[in-house]
């Protein structure tokens, strides 16, 4: 059984992929936080910008197959030949994608990305590894495609993360009331850092899911 809050057709908006068309499937449930406003003090992600709680959004759900769940994400996107991409996001994705799942996307021609805080391993089928890692959390996803840190995070410097082995870094000013100024520092880390690339959050900007 896949618990599934919304599934939507849109472009992914943030990092490498920006501008791609894709299906987003939104698993519900994070273990960084409950979702729920009364508990944002006290969890170990605070800044989150989505609402992950509950199965009730455009094309949410329980899912009781792979198939049945790979079967509304296909239905999600248009008929093409192409390979269109399915993000896998949340919530935190990795508490519920498992084989199976990616099978029953790959045999339906989805290249698949996740979005994932990094605190579980990823399943190493998936085509494109977005690892966003939280302060305050245990890290265990130490390589991917696409490392994509929200910016600043108290006790986060980005340095701290060179280390780790992806293909591309970024920086993705934090949304909420200090948008602009952490836009404006993050700008100014880059420049500095030219090992990070700037992430723009493209679809709060378009007005687009
Ligand atoms: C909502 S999360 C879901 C996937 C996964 N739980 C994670 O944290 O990566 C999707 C992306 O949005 C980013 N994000 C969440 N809140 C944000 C905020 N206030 N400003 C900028 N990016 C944010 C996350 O860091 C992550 O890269
Ligand atoms: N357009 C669009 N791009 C995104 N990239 C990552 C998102 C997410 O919430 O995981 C997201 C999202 O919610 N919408
Ligand atoms: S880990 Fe991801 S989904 Fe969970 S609260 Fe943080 S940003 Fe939101
Ligand atoms: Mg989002």
């Amino acid at each position: 059984m896949y618990a599934i809050k919304e599934i939507f057709y849109t472009l992914q908006g943030e990092g490498a992929n920006a501008g791609t068309p894709a299906v987003f499937c939104r698993f519900a449930g994070c273990n960084l936080w409950t979702g729920r406003e009364q508990d944002r003090a006290k969890a170990v992600c605070q800044f989150c910008d989505t609402d992950f709680v509950g199965m009730d959004g455009e094309g949410g759900g329980r899912f009781e197959t792979a198939d049945a769940l790979a079967d509304a994400c296909r239905q999600a996107a248009p008929a093409s030949n192409h390979s269109i991409l399915v993000v896998l996001t949340g919530g935190e994705p990795m508490l519920q994608v498992d084989q199976e799942l990616v099978d029953a996307l790959h045999a339906r021609g989805f290249r698949i990305a996740i979005e994932t805080n990094g605190t579980l391993p990823v399943l190493e089928t998936i085509d494109w590894i977005c690892v966003s890692p939280k302060v305050g959390s245990d890290l265990k996803q130490l390589h991917g495609h696409e490392l994509k840190l929200v910016f600043p995070q108290e006790g986060g410097d980005p340095a701290r993360y060179l280390e780790l082995d992806f293909e591309e870094r970024f920086l993705q000013p934090m949304d909420g009331p200090d948008q602009r100024a952490n836009t404006l520092a993050a700008i100014a880390y880059c420049k500095a850092n030219p090992a990070w690339r700037l992430s723009v959050q493209t679809h709060k900007i378009l007005g687009i899911p």
